[in-house]
């Protein structure tokens, strides 16, 4: 008898619930003979018991290994092009000093993350700058800290940066953020090379040609390159190729007009990973090979020596290295129309941890994480505990008919843009990150406790 509606035509029913997609999980994941799930060599149900839920869980050796695939993969084309991990994924001290350490770059885009960045000890000069709204004292902090390069947004942000170096008496190494007109095949909210979004200066309207005459006039700025960002969670490398394109036509024409070979270029980040079994995307090496190929057949067109090349990943490093660990509370079958009802497994966190579903209507996977099952499959929602009914955190999975009350649920992917977006409604405080290695579970950011919410609140 099924127990439950046809699900979404991707979701499959499972031949088996216990089943992990490996393309899903972090490569320390597997599940033991009593099905508990078991990560870098610890069980869910240690980490759970010592750490409480929900619990982000990093499989550490994971994250540095697919930092290391992007730089290695990256460093073999062009003669060696840079990978800036992009912070706004997630980043902590403990983050920035794996990143140093796997010797890749750092991108941050706010004065919180370059605090973070320089408190782990991270090399100030492999460190860029971004953001559309940088404060004076953030422009004034980067140039102090010597931070290798600022993307420039705005021409008002030209001239406060330029006032600020002369000021210092520096010279501020910077890239001007272009807007390449590609609709990129994404959600709207994370698509960033559109004409009507904030970002950047459109190449189209001429404003990103001003931009570069801007930069040249101000002799307290070096300009290194040009940037463009298309959007994050793509699949779809033509968005890139297009964008590579228009920026080096860009590029070609400053020589003409300016005499000026500028010697980087930055594409951005924005490479899809997997967040169910049905999402399929590209390794880094295929990415950095056709962006290579794109890049050496435009310079060659153009007669320009190819810029050195630096990319931008953040959620293709950080995301599949994590899960989420939830206890599950309530259960309720809510009846639907033809007979049919959804199973709604309420769980100990939500959209404080993970607003990606309810943001961008965007589609996860989850799996029972304390034990095996041998019940039928039931199509099941996973919500949170918050004040919402938007507070979805997967919204169709096959769950065993036997899920119950204490059970631990692990939801995949979620290492990149969960606890960095994490927020206190409903002041639930935010969740810990463990990072799990050989063994080893180390806390990277404690647990928010009622105390810490109670201190903010002065009246
Ligand atoms: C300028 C810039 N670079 C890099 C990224 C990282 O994107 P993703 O995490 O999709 O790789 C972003 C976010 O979309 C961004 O705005
Ligand atoms: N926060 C977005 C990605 C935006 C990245 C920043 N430009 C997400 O979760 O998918």
């Amino acid at each position: 008898m099924r127990t439950h509606e046809a699900g979404p035509t991707w979701l499959r029913e499972p031949d088996d619930v216990n089943a992990l997609y490996p393309g899903l999980w972090a490569a320390g994941v597997e599940r033991d003979d009593d099905g508990v799930l078991r990560v870098g060599g610890l069980s869910v149900k240690e980490l759970a018991t010592e750490f409480g839920t929900p619990l982000f869980v990093v499989d550490e050796n994971d994250f540095r290994s697919r930092a290391r695939t992007f730089r290695d993969a990256f460093g073999a084309v062009l003669g060696g092009a840079d990978v800036y991990y992009a912070g706004k994924a997630f980043l902590s001290v403990a983050v920035a000093r794996w990143i140093a350490d796997e010797g890749l770059s750092l991108d941050v885009c706010s004065g919180g993350e370059l605090a973070v960045a320089l408190r782990a000890g991270f090399p100030p000069e492999r460190i860029g700058l971004h953001g559309n709204n940088k404060s004076v004292a953030e422009l004034a902090r980067a140039l102090e800290a010597g931070v290798g390069r600022i993307i420039v947004d705005s021409f008002e942000e030209i001239e406060r940066l330029a006032a600020l170096a002369t000021a210092r008496g520096l010279r501020a190494d910077v890239l001007i953020r272009t807007k390449v007109g590609v609709e990129a095949h994404t959600h709207e909210y994370i698509a960033t090379a559109h004409e009507d979004q904030k970002f950047g200066f459109s190449i189209a309207s001429g404003e990103a040609a001003g931009a570069i005459r801007a930069v040249l006039k101000a002799s307290s700025l070096r300009l290194l390159g040009l940037h463009s960002h298309i959007g994050s969670q793509i699949y779809d490398t033509a968005g890139f190729e297009v964008a590579a394109r228009r920026v080096l036509r860009l590029q070609a024409e400053v020589r003409d007009e300016h005499r000026v070979e500028l010697p980087e270029l930055d594409l951005g980040g924005g490479f899809g990973i997997a967040y169910t079994s049905q999402d399929h995307p590209q390794p880094p090496a295929v990415l950095a090979a056709n962006m290579a190929e794109i890049i050496a057949h435009e310079c060659a067109g153009y007669g320009l020596a190819v810029p050195r090349l630096s990319v931008e990943p953040g959620r293709s490093v950080a995301g599949p290295s994590t899960f989420t660990l939830y206890e599950v509370g309530t259960v309720k079958s809510v009846p639907l129309d033809g007979g049919h009802s959804r199973r709604y497994v309420a769980v100990d966190g939500g959209m404080t941890d993970n607003i990606r579903t309810a943001l961008y209507d965007a589609d996860y996977s989850c799996t029972l994480a304390s034990r095996g099952s041998s019940a039928a499959p039931v199509l099941a929602r996973v919500v949170g505990k918050h004040c919402e009914s938007g507070d979805i955190v997967v919204k169709d999975e096959f769950l065993p008919d036997d899920i119950a009350a204490g059970d631990l649920i692990a939801v995949p992917g979620t290492g990149a843009y969960g606890r960095s977006m994490a927020s206190n409604y409903n002041l639930i405080p935010r969740a810990a990150v463990v990072a799990v290695r050989d063994g080893d579970a180390r806390l990277i950011m404690r647990r928010e406790t009622e105390d810490d919410m109670l201190a903010l609140d002065v009246g």
